[in-house]
C-alpha cells in the first residue's frame, strides 16, 4: 500500500518535474520566438518608458511605436483610452507602473481571444484548414498532429490540397516519420484532383478506423479567386454530407507577417465558410506581433477564437494562445 502509494507520488513528481520543464521550455521557446517584436516593441517601450512623467507627448509615442507594432488603429486608441482612465483612476505618476499598466490593458485586450479548441466533444473531430497562399497551412498541420498526439488523441490527415503537389508530399512524409495515416489521391496526373473527394474518404476511413481527429488541408487561395472561394464551400459542404454537423472546426491560418490584411483575409473567409477558429502563423519572422491586437479590437463584442500560436518551423514551434504568455513574452 505505502509502497504504491509511494510509486504512484514518486511518478506525479516526476511527471509534474516534466510538466514544469515543459512549461519552461514553452516560456523560453516564446520568448525566443516572439524576440523580433519584443526587439521592437519592447526595446522602444523600455526606452520611451524609463524616466519620463506622464504626459501628452509620452502617450504621442506610445501610439507611433503601436502603430508601428501593427496594432492598428482600433486598437491603439482603444489601450490608449483604457491606459489614460487607469492612470487617472490609480493616479498613476511613474513610467514603471505605466508599464504595468499597459502590460494589464494589453491582457485585457487580448485575453478573449484565448478560446482552446475542445476536441472531445465529436469523433472523429472535423476540422478544415483553410487560408490563403503560404500561410503555413500544411506546417500547422503536421504541427497539431504532433500537438495532439502528444495529448493522446489518434490523428489521420486529409491531403485536401491536391493543386500544390508539394503539399501532398510534405503531408505523406510527416505522416510516415510519426505513423499518422494520410489519405491523399494517387499521384497519377492523368486524374482529376478533387480536394473534396479525398477529404470525403478521409472521413469515412476515419469513422471505420475509430479515429479522434481528422485535420484536412485545403489549398491556398486569394480571397478575390471567386472560383476558388466557390470550390472551398463545396468542400465544406461535401465534408458536411460525410458527417452530418462536420466541420466541427473552421480553423482559418492566418500569417504574422500580412499586418492589417489579416483582418481582410478573416472577414472574407468568414463570409465564405463561417471561420470558428484562428491560427496565427509565423510570429517569430515578424517585428509585428501587433496584428493580434488588431484582431482583437475588430470584434470587440465578438472576439475570434485564436486557437493556436506558431513561432517557427518546428513541430514544437505551435501552442494554445495564452495572452498572458504572450504579453509577457513582448516585454522587454
Ligand atoms: N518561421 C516560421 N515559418 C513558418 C511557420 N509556419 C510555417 N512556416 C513556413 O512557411 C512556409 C509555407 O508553409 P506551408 O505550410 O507550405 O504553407 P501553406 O499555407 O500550406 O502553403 P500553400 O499550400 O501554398 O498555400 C514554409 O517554409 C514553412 O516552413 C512559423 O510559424 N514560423
Amino acid at each position: 500500500m505505502f509502497s504504491l502509494f509511494k510509486s504512484k507520488k514518486n511518478s506525479t513528481d516526476k511527471s509534474s518535474a516534466e510538466d514544469n520543464s515543459k512549461t519552461e521550455s514553452w516560456t523560453s521557446k516564446i520568448r525566443q520566438g516572439l524576440a523580433r517584436t519584443r526587439q521592437n516593441f519592447g526595446k522602444q517601450l523600455s526606452s520611451l518608458l524609463s524616466s519620463r512623467k506622464i504626459d501628452e507627448a509620452l502617450y504621442d509615442e506610445l501610439e507611433t511605436i503601436l502603430l508601428t507594432a501593427d496594432a492598428g488603429v482600433n486598437a491603439t486608441n482603444l489601450l490608449l483610452d483604457a491606459l489614460r482612465k487607469k492612470v487617472k483612476r490609480d493616479a498613476l505618476n511613474n513610467a514603471e507602473q505605466l508599464k504595468e499598466a499597459l502590460q494589464e490593458t494589453l491582457i485585457n485586450l487580448l485575453a478573449p481571444l484565448a478560446q482552446p479548441l475542445d476536441v472531445t466533444t465529436k469523433k472523429p473531430f472535423i476540422i478544415m484548414i483553410t487560408g490563403v497562399n503560404g500561410v503555413g497551412k500544411t506546417t500547422t498541420i503536421g504541427k497539431l498532429a504532433h500537438y495532439f498526439q502528444s495529448q493522446g488523441k489518434s490523428v489521420l490527415l486529409a491531403a485536401g490540397d491536391t493543386f500544390r503537389a508539394a503539399a501532398r508530399e510534405q503531408l505523406l512524409a510527416w505522416g510516415e516519420r510519426n505513423n499518422v495515416t494520410v489519405i491523399a489521391q494517387e499521384s497519377d496526373s492523368q486524374k482529376k484532383s478533387d480536394p473534396a473527394a479525398v477529404i470525403f474518404d478521409a472521413i469515412n476511413a476515419a469513422k471505420a478506423r475509430d479515429i479522434d481527429i481528422v485535420l484536412a488541408d485545403t489549398a491556398g487561395r486569394l480571397t478575390t479567386q471567386m472560383h476558388l472561394m466557390e470550390e472551398i464551400k463545396k468542400i465544406k459542404r461535401v465534408i458536411n454530407k460525410a458527417l452530418p454537423d462536420a466541420p466541427h472546426e473552421v480553423l482559418l491560418v492566418l500569417d504574422a507577417n500580412t499586418g492589417q490584411n489579416a483582418l481582410n483575409q478573416l472577414k472574407a473567409f468568414d463570409e465564405a465558410l463561417g471561420v470558428s477558429g484562428l491560427v496565427l502563423t509565423k510570429l517569430d519572422g515578424t517585428a509585428k506581433g501587433g496584428v493580434i491586437a488588431a484582431i482583437a479590437a475588430q470584434y470587440p463584442q465578438n472576439p475570434p477564437a485564436l486557437r493556436f500560436i506558431g513561432i517557427g518551423e518546428g513541430l514544437e514551434d505551435l501552442r494554445p494562445f495564452d495572452a498572458q504568455e504572450f504579453v509577457e513574452a513582448i516585454f522587454d
